[in-house]
């Protein structure tokens, strides 16, 4: 068992909200046309990386429930393999901070650190466009995350529009349950039929989340996380849930909030950026490189 430090590429893997998500139709596949605004927080996983030159792939931190090949990282890492055909291989680290199944897209954003990770260490030069499709293949939230810009998503998703927004801070509230996307999708009293709105960007009065009544139904702990933070500022759940958030000005007015949550409800605080902390880190080194 080798550590992180091992690494020579050490690389974060954003968390993001959903800041309102529309439900519009479902197509014949089962999947749904959406609209929903993505912002990224200055939050999230960090991963490690090492080229081997055997061609393996082995992600050295277990994620429990979560078999090694079945994890998005390693999938990721074969599908760039598979994609290139390199015979390039990588020692990977993960250190795991963000809540899985919460909504906050972090088994994505892994997959996204992945590709953009190995496509830097492998000196492939893919580039985003060819990086997004892929990560289309591994996930719905993949290619947001590839292409690191606050965004308004249509059709499933996957039709980005990059926006800019405000920057303000959030407080995430982290229900102790994990929430599965299909099960929520899949549920029949999940409204479909929100009419889509025009614009590109947040709607007027700031939208709605369609599978928030669905959630809060069906897992008390994230109706009594909605009930606590509603208590000090107009509170959301990002995705499917399980987590929910309110925006702050500054950070202490987000921090006071947090302390006042109680013990079994953990929480964080992190600022809403337009640019993913990844593509910020990514500038860094290539300018580092060209220095
Ligand atoms: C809810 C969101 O998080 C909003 O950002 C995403 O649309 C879900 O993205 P994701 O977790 O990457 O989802 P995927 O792994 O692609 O799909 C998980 C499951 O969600 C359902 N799904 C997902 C996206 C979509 N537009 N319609 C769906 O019905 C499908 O049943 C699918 O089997
Ligand atoms: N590297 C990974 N990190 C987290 N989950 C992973 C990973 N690889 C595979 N998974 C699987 O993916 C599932 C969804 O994880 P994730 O943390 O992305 O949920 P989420 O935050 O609800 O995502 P989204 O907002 O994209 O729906 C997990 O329950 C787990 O089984």
């Amino acid at each position: 068992m080798t550590d992180m430090h091992e690494a020579t590429l050490i690389l974060p893997a954003p968390a993001k909200l959903n800041l309102f998500l529309h439900i519009l139709g479902r197509r014949p596949d089962g999947y749904h046309e959406l609209q929903t605004v993505f912002q990224f927080l200055d939050h999230g996983d960090e991963l490690g990386f090492r080229r081997r030159d055997d061609g393996e792939i082995r992600l050295h931190s277990d994620i429990p429930g979560v078999p090694h090949d079945s994890n998005l990282i390693v999938r990721a890492a074969r599908r760039l393999q598979e994609e290139c055909g390199t015979g390039l291989g990588a020692d990977i680290w993960l250190d795991k901070r963000l809540p899985m199944g919460g909504g906050i897209g972090g088994g994505s954003s892994d997959a996204a650190t992945t590709l953009l990770g190995l496509d830097h260490l492998w000196q492939l030069g893919l580039g985003v466009e060819r990086l997004a499709a892929l990560g289309l293949e591994l996930g719905a939230d993949v290619p947001v995350f590839v292409r690191g810009h606050a965004a308004f998503a249509g059709g499933v998703g996957e039709r980005l529009v990059p926006v800019t927004l405000e920057e303000p801070w959030f407080l995430v509230a982290v229900p102790q349950v994990s929430v599965s996307t299909a099960e929520i999708f899949s549920a029949p009293e999940l409204t479909r039929d929100t009419p889509a709105i025009r614009v590109c960007g947040l709607p007027e009065g700031g939208g709605h989340n369609d599978c928030q009544p669905v959630v809060e139904q069906r897992y008390p702990e994230v109706r009594n996380a909605l009930n606590l933070l509603n208590k000090f500022v107009p509170a959301r759940m990002t995705g499917t849930g399980a987590c929910v958030f309110g925006s702050f000005p500054n950070r202490d007015d987000a921090d006071k909030v947090s302390r006042q949550l109680p013990a079994t409800l953990p929480s964080f605080v992190a600022q809403g950026r337009n640019i993913s902390m990844l593509h910020r880190r990514l500038e860094t080194l290539a300018q580092e490189v060209s220095a």
